[in-house]
């Protein structure tokens, strides 16, 4: 199996200002992410789980470190270098988040959000509108929220709808960040299908679980981040 992902010797500092303080949240974090490998992290509140899927979706910048993510379109490239152009390609096409919040547009329904972001990777409309109707079921978002708009959604539903719209479009790389957190067990069920069809269908992914019975089954690995350092998860 070849590697999709390597993350070698990464460090990220925060800067608080009005503080005068500096949080290494990262401390040089090494990880080998195989194709078609669920990675699963765990941790305690505030030991840099998010910090490292954020570094590498591209949201934070790492102040050293190498984050090779091996592209369809650009070959083996370092993510924490990578030109805004190219993540932005990269989020578009290959490599999805889900994180436990909505990212929703004003004035944009809930089918239409999922419908877009398969349209914005080059589908047809009736085949996104095909598709969503069908994640949208899977996720048991009632019928009647179908075309509302999601900043009235509470927030089970905002969060079904940003899981169904990250996993519609079946990313190559495919980042979790605790994103089943204040779901019922009914809806992390439902979730926990969804992960195990994308895993068959090829899709790569790491993610972070409170829930250890969660991840169980699902998980190839899991790994322990304890202070900025990640490391194998014993017993
Ligand atoms: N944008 C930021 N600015 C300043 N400090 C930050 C920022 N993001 C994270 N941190 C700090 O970095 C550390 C790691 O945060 P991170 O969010 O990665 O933790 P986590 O393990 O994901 O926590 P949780 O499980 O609570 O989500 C924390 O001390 C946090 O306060």
């Amino acid at each position: 199996m070849s590697i999709l992902l390597e993350i070698k010797n990464l460090v990220k500092d925060f800067n608080i200002y009005q503080l005068h303080k500096e949080i290494r949240a990262l401390k040089n974090v090494d990880l080998k992410l195989e194709e078609g490998k669920f990675i699963g992290i765990t941790g305690r509140s505030g030991s840099g789980k998010s910090t490292i899927l954020k570094c590498i979706y591209g949201t934070y910048l790492p102040q050293q470190g190498e984050i090779f993510y091996d592209s369809n379109k650009f070959g083996k490239i370092n993510l924490a270098k990578a030109s805004k152009r190219e993540i932005i390609y990269l989020r578009q096409y290959e490599i999805g988040y889900v994180s436990q919040f909505l990212k929703s547009m004003p004035r944009v329904k809930a089918s239409e959000l999922v419908e877009e972001a398969l349209i914005e990777m080059g589908s047809e409309k009736s085949y996104a509108k095909e598709e969503a109707m069908k994640i949208l079921s899977h996720f048991e978002i009632d019928k009647a929220l179908w075309d509302s708009y999601p900043n009235t959604f509470s927030g089970g539903e905002k969060l079904r709808l940003n899981i169904a719209r990250a996993m519609v479009k079946k990313p190559r790389l495919l980042l979790l960040d605790e994103p089943t957190a204040s779901l019922d067990q009914g809806s992390k069920e439902k979730v926990k299908e969804l992960i195990i069809q994308l895993k068959a269908q090829g899709t790569t992914m790491l993610g972070i679980f409170h829930d250890l019975d969660f991840m169980k089954g699902v998980c190839d690995q899991e790994l322990q981040m304890k202070d900025g350092m990640l490391s194998t998860m014993k017993g």
